[in-house]
């Protein structure tokens, strides 16, 4: 089976999490509208210009952070289906600061009630008060309709600010919004805290860590970058979504931000070389393909190396320049790690496609094939609601 032909597999009906793969290849249009209505969805609230439509067009639409200073205000809801290009597949609602919940047209319900995670950001150079007052507001409706959602509160704009001020900053938000949850009879609700600015990596890493937090076999990826650095001599492993530089999977050891600066560098430097290079045909798109690795060595005795896991994913590795001398053991080990994955995603595949045909022959959900029924996904999938 050629690399192509495994990132094909991973092609499939996803009711409720990720879906691996570009729907265009599934080849059933009816099927394809049914997917997008079925994409999990990332909600972006918050005040007025704190920089909502920025973190989305920096993240997922390769704007530079300056071109944002000329986005306009959103006025109605901007639904943006982050596909085909990535490995990746989801919806961002990116909502207009000015939302009203208690107007009539405002339908909790079909919008919060297949939310998969709300994104709450902060301006932290202005007065937060008022944002405060709308997080509460905001997870307080959003629970109600949904309690599956998880609730992530961007502390953003963090790059005008000083280090010790960033610090006191997340700590009384933290607080004031976890009194402010306490006092709506709330306090067993969840908020994580991120700071993030669209000027360097920090709107990335935490946007990885959103979407992580949606992807099922996220323990199971974890597992395989555990063996694979052990048994390689490998310092730290990220596996990436190449396209929008999340990523979504890394092994147990914490992650650090300059780390993770250098691997996304490394893509940078990969996707900009096969651009100029690597075109063998004018028309073609994607210069990122099977064919892909790459070897940096750093003057600090550092080796960062990538490799390609499917069309869609690479696996950056960070390790001592002297371990790098079993070569051929790491590339080994990665070969079996590449298996492992595409294994998992065919057995995810499997169950999808199962539970797809018994919904279709009989209307009601039968226990996946493996009798693991996965019961997050059922819930939700409940949940979930026809977009409007
Ligand atoms: N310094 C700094 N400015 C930012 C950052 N993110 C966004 N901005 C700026 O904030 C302003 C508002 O950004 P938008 O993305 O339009 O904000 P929004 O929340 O979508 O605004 P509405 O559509 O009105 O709700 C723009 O001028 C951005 O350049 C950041 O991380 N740091």
């Amino acid at each position: 089976m050629s690399y192509q032909d495994e990132a094909n597999c991973y092609v499939g009906s996803f009711p409720k999490d990720f879906s691996y793969g570009p729907f265009e290849q599934n080849g059933d249009g009816d099927n394809t509208s049914l997917q997008e209505d079925r994409k999990p969805r990332i909600l972006l609230m918050g005040l007025r210009r704190s920089g909502k439509s920025s973190i989305q067009k920096v993240v997922f639409h390769k704007m530079s952070p300056n071109e944002t200073l000329f986005l306009e205000s959103t006025n109605k809801i901007v639904k943006d289906d982050i596909n085909n290009s990535s490995f990746v597949q989801f919806q961002i609602w990116d909502f207009p600061g000015q939302i009203d919940f208690f107007d009539p047209s405002f339908e909790s319900e079909s919008i919060f009630g297949g939310c998969g995670a709300l994104v709450f950001v902060i301006d932290a150079q202005d007065d937060y008060q008022d944002a405060l007052d709308k997080l509460q507001m905001t997870v307080t409706k959003a629970y109600r309709v949904n309690n599956n959602i998880k609730f992530e509160v961007f502390i953003h704009k963090v790059d005008g600010l000083n280090d010790d001020y960033k610090m006191e900053s997340q700590r009384d938000i933290h607080h004031r919004a976890t009194d402010d949850l306490a006092e709506a009879g709330l306090e067993h609700v969840h908020l994580s805290f991120h700071l993030t600015s669209i000027y360097d990596h920090s709107i990335f890493e935490a946007f990885s860590k959103v979407v992580q937090k949606l992807i099922p076999q996220l323990p199971t990826l974890e597992n395989l970058l555990n063996i694979l650095i052990s048994n390689s001599g490998i310092e730290k492993a990220f596996l990436f979504d190449v396209v929008s530089k999340i990523y979504i999977a890394t092994d147990s050891s914490p992650v650090d931000m300059q780390s993770y600066e250098l691997c996304c560098d490394m893509i940078d430097v990969v996707i900009d070389i096969s651009c100029i290079y690597g075109m063998v045909d004018e028309t073609e798109a994607n210069t990122f393909n099977n064919q892909s690795s790459s070897l940096i060595k750093l003057n600090n005795g550092t080796v960062l190396y990538l490799r390609e896991v499917n069309k869609f994913l690479a696996l950056v590795c960070i390790l001592r320049e002297e371990n790098f001398q079993k070569q051929g053991v790491i590339d080994y080990n990665f070969l079996c790690f590449r298996d492992a994955i595409t294994q998992v995603f065919e057995l995810r595949n499997k169950c999808q496609n199962a539970m797809a045909l018994s919904r279709a022959t009989s209307g009601t959900p039968e226990p996946l094939p493996n009798g693991a029924a996965d019961s997050v996904e059922s819930t939700s999938d409940r949940s979930q609601v026809q977009l409007p």
